[in-house]
């Protein structure tokens, strides 16, 4: 069976996105890598970061190449400026080209997946483009009504009711609907993408003590305890709402396959205290895979060959597995 051909999305240019594409580099690989990118960004940050890679323009049926010392390239236009550490609001628009161009290279077939190096949602943002995250982007891009952030590390996985929000605005946003989507899209995903024939998920409550019977918040009693039964009733495997301090204990992961967290900074600081530099961040729910590295864009380390390329190995085997399985479900 071939090798999965990926995109691989350099991300924010004045950050260390180009310097772990052209790591990749410095040895073989099993995946076919095409990174969607400026050129000449990477021609410049390879020379300042003393790195010997040939850049090779990849096109529409190439074979990339595998090869150490080598990397294949679709170039973008349209980079204003390409100084390492220094963001450019002028960039952003091209940023979002190379996430639109890898995109549509999946729903084409010319890749079977895109994994994606951290873009600066600030600077987007200050270019006047409303911009909260890949995920975000992807699911409109995909035009698909809900998709699901997912990060995995040597034994947890933790995925999210709600992703780049406002902490004002997160209890607001845990609904039945909500909940019911994104509990249903991690239970089919882990079956579909991770073989598990009946995932077992443990669910976070969203106040403290997962609101102590009502008297630190009515969240739980009012929303998510019966959209849990109702969640059950088709067949889900749901334990909780748990209090989240205490949820992430041996008494409970070694029992379970995944964590439900409700908002962003209740379940990655814990992802990330385990698995930091060695975890990778999915996308559940897309018609196409994409994976991530589990960090951002490091300004203050780009250009130097300090950024640890750890993730996005991580990021790019879970994407040539999941490629794999995608592929398989296919073929029927
Ligand atoms: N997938 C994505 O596109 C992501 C993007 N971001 C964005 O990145 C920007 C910066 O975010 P921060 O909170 O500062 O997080 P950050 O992950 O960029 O940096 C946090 C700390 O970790 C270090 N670090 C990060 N990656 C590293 C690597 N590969 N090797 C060694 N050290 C590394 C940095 O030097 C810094 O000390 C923000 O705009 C944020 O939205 C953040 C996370 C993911
Ligand atoms: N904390 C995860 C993160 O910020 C990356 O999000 P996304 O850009 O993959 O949506």
């Amino acid at each position: 069976m071939r090798s999965p051909v990926l995109a691989l999305t350099a991300g924010e240019p004045a950050g260390i996105g180009p310097d772990l594409c052209l790591s990749l580099a410095t040895q073989a690989h099993d995946a076919g890598l095409v990174v969607v990118a400026d050129r000449d960004l990477l021609a410049e940050r390879a020379a300042q970061l003393g790195l010997d890679v040939t850049l090779n323009d990849w096109s529409d049926g190439d074979t990339p190449a595998m090869a150490a010392g080598q990397l294949s390239v679709l170039t973008v236009p349209g980079l204003a400026s390409r100084q390492a550490g220094t963001l450019d609001a002028a960039n952003s628009a091209y940023v979002l080209r190379t996430l639109e161009t890898a995109v549509q290279g999946c729903q084409s077939g010319r890749f079977d997946g895109m994994v994606t190096a951290p873009v600066h949602k600030g600077v987007i943002n200050e270019a006047g483009i409303a911009f909260s995250g890949h995920t975000e982007f992807l699911q409109a891009q995909c035009g698909v009504d809900r998709v699901v952030m997912m990060l995995a590390t040597e034994g947890l996985r933790v995925a999210l009711v709600t992703t780049h929000l406002p902490l004002r605005d997160v209890a607001d946003a845990v609904t039945p609907e909500r909940l019911t989507q994104v509990t249903r899209i991690l239970d089919q995903d882990l079956r579909r993408f991770f073989g598990l024939a009946s995932p077992r998920i443990l669910v976070a409550g969203l106040n403290p003590h997962a609101g102590e019977g009502g008297h630190l918040g009515r969240e739980e009693m009012d929303t998510i305890e019966p959209t849990l039964a109702q969640l059950r009733s088709e067949g889900i495997a749901l334990t909780g709402p748990l209090p989240a301090d205490t949820l992430f204990t041996p008494k409970w992961l070694d029992e379970a396959d995944a964590v439900l967290a409700m908002y962003h900074d209740q379940g990655l600081p814990v992802l990330k205290f385990k698995g930091f530099g060695r975890a990778v961040n999915i996308t559940l729910g897309l018609p196409i895979v994409r994976t991530s590295v589990d960090h951002g864009t490091a300004l203050d380390l780009a250009g130097t060959g300090q950024a640890d390329s750890g993730s996005l190995h991580t990021a790019i085997d879970y994407a040539v597995h999941m490629a794999r399985q995608h592929r398989n479900q296919r073929r029927g």
